[in-house]
């Protein structure tokens, strides 16, 4: 790419080999909200969503690297700012050893032709006004490659590449199904020769049969013009398909990295088995046996959990040392907690409580406690907890939540919130405090999400 002297193929292939095509390092990306000239005028100060938030990962020639995770958690944020369509907050993305956030001129068109991109909406990414055969050229004009005179025969070669007829040639997207015109976009992505594309949910929006076809036509393609892919997904079965590796994403951070058949066989972290068991099974034996389903919504990327961000929904949430309590108690009297300090919970509602005074009065405190454990708690609890846990909802009667809060913080403090599990590099890493060395997890308390 960006060279100063003439260079040879062997120099270049010297160079790559064992080097990652793509090199993700420390990628962030923050959206700012609150962020106008109005708000600024009204004294409001932004507030981040850090919807990609020190993503690092490698994707190596000729590999399709699957990136997994539920609605939101930034996997498209994630592929567009690797690709530069977004403004990176921060970090280094390297494309065949170059920096791409400092491409500028000719090696920056360079890049843009060999990395591109296919969206998971085929409806709304095809300009309606323009014939096929116009959209699958525009990228052959825009570029000014081969002679424009040959530029309609390649057309054709790719349209018939990916499986639709010539004849189609002067039609416009809507006279397409869903399938046929994602086979649009793919040969639109394909016109330039391109080495890496991105593929965001690409099957997405299509019917499950269709799904299949589709998949296989970019494995097949793949194959063909030994091309790299980084295929965004939140259907397992889809990144089961026809991926050699895959990242698994939450909340903005990458939590587990491996090559997929271990990845599907042996998960480790918790998430990513909860994903797993979130999947239909065929065999009735195994649909009937105790899933552990993920408890409770996605956390916002405003005000991410400290330490572990998956902790507030972890169902392996480590307790304090020592303090030997049952797993689904303990799961059970965190989720209480995260009710309490995201004041999650009416005390309006509640009998007993007076809006008028903002509290209950003494001789009513037991019925309270009791009305408040049965709204927030699934599960009867060991004495000695239920009677810490009832000392802390006696809190509420005076409506205050941070008395309670910390007598629970007190109590039940995990060593997940107090630090960020880091990946490791080997080739399965996790970054999950059940996997991670002593020290990691006993260190010093990060900034807290509630304090
Ligand atoms: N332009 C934007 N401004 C503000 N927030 C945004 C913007 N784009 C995305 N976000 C937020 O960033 C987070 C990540 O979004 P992103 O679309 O990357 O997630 P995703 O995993 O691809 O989910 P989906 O599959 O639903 O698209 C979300 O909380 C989203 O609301």
């Amino acid at each position: 790419m960006s060279t100063d002297t003439p260079r040879t193929d062997t120099d270049e292939s010297t160079e790559r080999a064992g080097q990652p095509l793509v090199r993700v390092s420390g990628l962030e990306k923050y959206f700012w909200e609150n962020d106008s000239i109005v708000d600024r005028l009204l004294g409001d100060e932004p507030v981040a969503v850090r919807a990609v938030d020190d993503v690092s990962f490698d994707i190596h020639e000729g590999e399709t690297l699957g990136l997994v995770g539920e609605s939101g958690c930034g996997k498209s944020t994630t592929g567009e700012t690797l690709l530069g369509l977004q403004e990176p907050t921060d970090g280094r993305v390297e494309f065949d050893g170059e920096n791409v956030y400092k491409l500028s001129g000719q090696p920056l068109t360079e890049f843009r032709q060999r990395a591109q991109v296919v969206f998971q909406d085929p409806f709304s990414s095809l300009d309606p006004r323009m014939t096929i055969g116009e959209v699958v050229q525009q990228p052959l004009d825009i570029h000014d490659v081969d002679d424009p005179a040959a530029r309609p025969g390649r057309v054709r070669e790719l349209l018939e590449r990916v499986g639709l007829s010539v004849d189609q040639l002067d039609r416009y997207p809507h006279e397409f199904s869903g399938g046929q015109r994602q086979r649009i976009a793919i040969a639109r992505a394909l016109a330039l020769e391109p080495e890496f594309i991105v593929l965001d949910e690409p099957t997405s929006a299509l019917d499950v049969s269709v799904q299949a076809q589709v998949l296989n036509l970019l494995a097949d393609l793949q194959e063909e013009f030994d091309l790299t892919y980084l295929l965004i997904s939140h259907n397992l079965s889809v990144i089961r398909h026809i991926c050699d590796r895959v990242a698994v994403m939450y909340l903005g951070e990458i939590v587990e990295i491996g090559p997929a058949d271990v990845l599907f066989e042996e998960p480790k972290h918790p998430y990513t088995e909860a994903l797993l068991e979130s999947v239909p099974r065929a065999s009735t034996e195994e649909r009937d046996r105790d899933r552990e389903t993920l408890s409770g919504d996605v956390p916002s990327p405003r005000n991410p959990p400290s330490g572990c961000r998956f902790r507030t929904r972890c169902p392996k949430v480590i307790p304090p040392d020592d303090l030997g309590i049952d797993q689904a108690d303990y799961r059970a009297i965190m989720n209480v907690r995260e009710r309490i300090e995201g004041r999650d919970l009416s005390l309006e509602s509640i009998d007993e409580f007076d809006p008028e005074d903002g509290e209950v009065q003494a001789r009513d405190v037991p019925g309270f406690v009791a009305t408040v454990k049965t709204r927030l708690l699934e599960r009867e609890l060991p004495p000695r907890h239920d009677e810490i846990l009832e000392d802390a909802l006696a809190e509420l009667a005076d409506a205050d939540w941070d008395g309670a809060a910390s007598r629970l913080r007190e109590a039940y403090e995990s060593p997940c919130e107090r630090n960020r599990p880091t990946l490791g590099d080997d080739d399965h890493p996790v970054a999950c405090h059940l996997f991670a060395e002593e020290s990691n997890v006993d260190g010093s308390v990060e900034t807290h999400r509630h304090s």
